[in-house]
């Protein structure tokens, strides 16, 4: 998505803090949690998996430098994090495609309590129609139209296989959806205006696998060199 801008302040925050706020937020949540009420940079910084000079820039476009000697007061940073991403509100989302995935994402519960209300499951095939997955039931995927503007729908999620996400897609924009995540494995255009995020497990799987073959290559260099020191 882009980047948002306060209301209060119409500050542009770069996409890669952007795309960190949530991580901060669950580590806060993490930390309230555990009944902890302020926390040094370095703590917070530990418990979301990064560096701490980034932490306080990222932190920083906020407008929130801590309290030198007392650190963050962890229950306003997770309200203005939140209040920045913009899941301080309610936001409906529809689901279309109800298959394997589409039934999982339906069943989680970590959604709602991160703010986002599943309003719809949408599935073209009939025989999936009436089927209640976390107490929403299936219906038609043509009630498209009719649900997104019911619920001011701005956020779709597309879980029905490649072939059809450009048809789901242009029908999501045309009722509405400015924002859209997408699962299934197929590039989709959409028009100005509209965001795109792609989540694809097979690419983060092949970045691992990328990084196994260098760490073996490695060990193999450093077995030869130790054998090669040894003969030497
Ligand atoms: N991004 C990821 O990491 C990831 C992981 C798993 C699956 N996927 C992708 O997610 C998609 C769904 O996978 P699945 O295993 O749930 O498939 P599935 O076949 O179990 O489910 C797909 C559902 O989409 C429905 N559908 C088909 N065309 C439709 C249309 N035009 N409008 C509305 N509904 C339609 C089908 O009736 C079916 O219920 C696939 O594209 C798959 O490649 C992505």
């Amino acid at each position: 998505m882009t980047a948002r801008t306060s209301s209060e302040t119409a500050r542009v925050i770069p996409e890669a803090t952007v795309a960190r706020l949530p991580v901060y937020l669950r580590a806060l949540t993490a930390l309230a949690d555990a009944g902890i009420r302020t926390c040094s940079s370095e703590d917070l910084a530990t418990a979301a998996g990064v560096n701490s000079a980034k932490l306080r820039k990222d932190l920083s476009y906020l407008g929130s430098y801590g309290t030198r000697g007392v650190g963050y007061d962890v229950d306003y940073l997770r309200y203005q994090i939140a209040r920045e991403i913009g899941v301080t509100q309610d936001w409906p989302v529809v689901i279309v495609g109800i298959g394997n995935l589409g039934h999982a994402l339906a069943s989680y519960s970590g959604f709602r309590s991160r703010g986002f209300r599943v309003v719809a499951l949408l599935d073209a095939d009939p025989e999936r129609h009436e089927e209640v997955v976390a107490g929403v039931a299936v219906r038609p995927f043509d009630d498209l139209d009719a649900i997104a503007h019911e619920h001011a729908v701005a956020i779709g999620v597309i879980a029905t296989p490649a072939a059809a996400a450009q048809d789901v897609a242009d029908r999501m924009v045309a009722a509405g959806i400015t924002s859209i995540l997408n699962f299934a494995p197929a590039v989709i255009s959409v028009p100005d205006g509209v965001d795109v995020r792609k989540v694809d497990l097979s690419i983060e799987l092949q970045i691992l696998a990328y990084h196994e073959q260098r760490k073996a290559h490695e060990h193999a260099r450093d077995e030869v060199a130790a054998a090669m020191g040894g003969e030497a």
